[in-house]
């Protein structure tokens, strides 16, 4: 497979996956038109915060599996854009904490004490001593907007410097915010009125675009801002302002609305308002955890193994994943093989789990159905977009569980509806490894789902098998397996073949062309050359 990097991730992520046997192609200027071609036969694409992954890099990229983000962030990534292409989004949302933390806390000390400033007279031949007067942490009030995994590790080390903490988060609970020795206040305003320091941690969001503009900043007076978050959460122009106006006494930042930071940045021209390039994730460690695990995720995601880090993709609990991994491939299959014996539109998918499997988190599960359903209709469609495929077309998905089942340890039944029929289809797993479809529409039967299938639907009379086997063997088509089953004795049948070659148009005809034979459907479990025939 091939994986594009357009950001520069550490070694041990590209050794990590070259040693996986992927090709690995770096090109860390790409961007527009370039990356565009670039990307055109990329299985994977990796990034940081320099790519824009845009809806046009999903066009463009029909063979993209993942987008792996080797970092935390992801504002750069049409992740909607993603799901609607099928394409995986994962992210590295452990490995660069601390960095982003110890950063926090070094541009908080760099704005509280001047240091750039200073260390640049210096530099300059300045004894500035006089000049300089800081503010001490210690019995000081930060504020913490967004006490998320960043947040806590800030929240952690500047508690310890002795700093008191009010915490504004509207998505965590009090005891949350206790475990860190915080006050959970329900108002940013609030927050920021009590802080004399303050520091933002969300991610950047409709709803915190902007969160912090000139109001905000007037309450936060005479203290000092930190954004090692995301630009664009802090209106720029404003900081710029309220910091050369005296409102605020200073400001430490990582992150830009626009990155690199234009040479024209009313926030350069400020001497209290302190920046870096985009440094809180540059550290060794944090780099090699980053690309190390981003590497994980893609080849995970080759490998059809789960993407623990997926951000839109179904969840899955990797300890659990062992149990589900089997009926992955039995749902797809029931949902592949109800779709094709159904006529009409599909109008909802009903995916019922009964026995053991009803104990697991079946979300991946209930997706594969999905889109085993809707592979027939050439909709191109995976776990990841299936859910929505189904949304969008107002195909009401529904999911039940039982702990009973009558024969089996585990069953899988999938039922699609058409508006006035339903049709099921039943898996399950013999000798909890061997896929095998134990009901269709109502009927018992064995089969062993893979390659050609036939499913008949005949009336029960004597030489109708007879005449399905002889007019198969007619068309050289070689009967691996059958199973038959039926309603009562004389009533209908339906009898499922494995086949060892496709069934030619003439055979079809042939048994169709008698009256005993009701409905002839092949299947192909393997791929393309899916046909119905009535
Ligand atoms: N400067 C750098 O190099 C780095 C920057 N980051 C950035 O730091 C930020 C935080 O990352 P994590 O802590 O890992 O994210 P997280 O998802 O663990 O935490 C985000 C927190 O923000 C809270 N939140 C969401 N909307 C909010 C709102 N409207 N008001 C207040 N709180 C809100 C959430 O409830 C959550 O607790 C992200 O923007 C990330 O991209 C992360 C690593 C390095
Ligand atoms: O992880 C994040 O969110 C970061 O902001 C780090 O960004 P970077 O990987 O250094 O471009």
């Amino acid at each position: 497979m091939k994986v594009l990097v357009t950001d520069p991730i550490a070694d041990p992520g590209l050794e990590r996956l070259r040693e996986a046997g992927h090709e690995v192609e770096t090109d860390y200027d790409v961007e527009g038109e370039a990356l565009l071609d670039a990307v055109r036969d990329a299985n994977a694409l990796v990034v940081r915060s320099g790519t824009d992954v845009s809806r046009e890099v999903f066009e463009a990229a029909e063979d993209l599996v993942i987008v792996g983000r080797a970092g935390i962030g992801v504002d750069n990534i049409d992740i909607d854009a993603a799901t609607d292409h099928g394409v995986v989004v994962a992210n590295a949302p452990e490995g660069n904490v601390r960095a982003a933390a110890e950063h926090t806390v070094a541009m908080t000390f760099a704005a509280a004490r001047s240091i750039p400033q200073a260390h640049g007279r210096l530099k300059d031949g300045e004894w500035a001593k006089g000049e300089f007067l800081g503010t001490e942490l210690n019995n000081k009030t930060l504020g913490i907007v967004g006490l998320g995994r960043v947040g806590q590790e800030v929240a952690k080390r500047l508690d310890s410097l002795g700093m008191d903490l009010v915490v504004y988060d509207p998505y965590i609970s009090e005891e949350r915010a206790a475990q860190f020795g915080a006050d959970l206040v329900d108002d940013l305003h609030e927050t920021l009125a009590r802080a004399d320091v303050a520091t933002v941690h969300t991610p950047l969001l409709p709803e915190t675009e902007g969160m912090i503009g000139e109001d905000e900043l007037a309450q936060l007076e005479g203290g000092y801002l930190i954004n090692c978050a995301r630009g664009g959460i802090v209106d720029e122009d404003a900081l710029a302002a309220a910091v050369e106006d005296g409102v605020v006494a200073g400001a430490a930042l990582d992150s830009f609305a626009e990155e690199p930071l234009p040479a024209d940045s009313p926030l350069l021209d400020v001497e209290d308002v302190v920046v870096t390039p985009h440094l809180g994730a540059s550290t060794e460690a944090a780099q090699e955890n980053v690309a190390v695990d981003t590497a994980e995720a893609v080849i995970a995601a080759f490998d059809g193994e789960p993407v623990l880090t997926a951000l839109n993709a179904p969840s899955v609990d990797e300890t659990a994943f062992p149990r589900i991994e089997p009926y992955i491939a039995v749902a797809e299959t029931a949902g592949k093989v109800a779709a094709q014996l159904l006529d009409g539109r599909i109008t909802g998918v009903e995916v019922t789990y009964e026995g053991d499997i009803a104990a697991e988190d079946v979300e991946l599960v209930t997706a594969s159905a999905l889109k085993g359903v809707f592979e027939p209709l050439e909709w191109q469609v995976n776990a990841v977009n299936a859910p929505r495929l189904a949304e969008e077309r107002g195909i009401e998905v529904t999911e039940s569980k039982t702990r009973q089942t009558e024969d089996f340890q585990s069953i899988v039944r999938v039922a699609v509806h058409n508006g006035d029929d339903e049709l099921a289809v039943e898996g399950t797993l013999f000798a909890g490894e061997d896929p095998r479809i134990v009901r269709i529409d109502g009927f018992r039967v064995d089969a062993v789902p893979y390659g050609h299938m036939l499913v008949a639907r005949n009336t029960d009379e004597p030489g109708v098998i007879g005449l399905i086997g002889t007019v198969l063997g007619d068309h050289d088509v070689n009967i691996a397996g059958m199973f038959n089953g039926r309603e009562t004795q004389g009533g209908q049948a339906l009898t499922v073949y494995n086949l060892d070659q496709p069934v030619p148009e003439a055979a079809r005809e042939t048994l169709l062309g008698d009256d005993r034979v009701v409905e002839v459907t092949e299947i192909t479990l393997d791929g393309a050359d899916e046909r119905k025939a009535e």
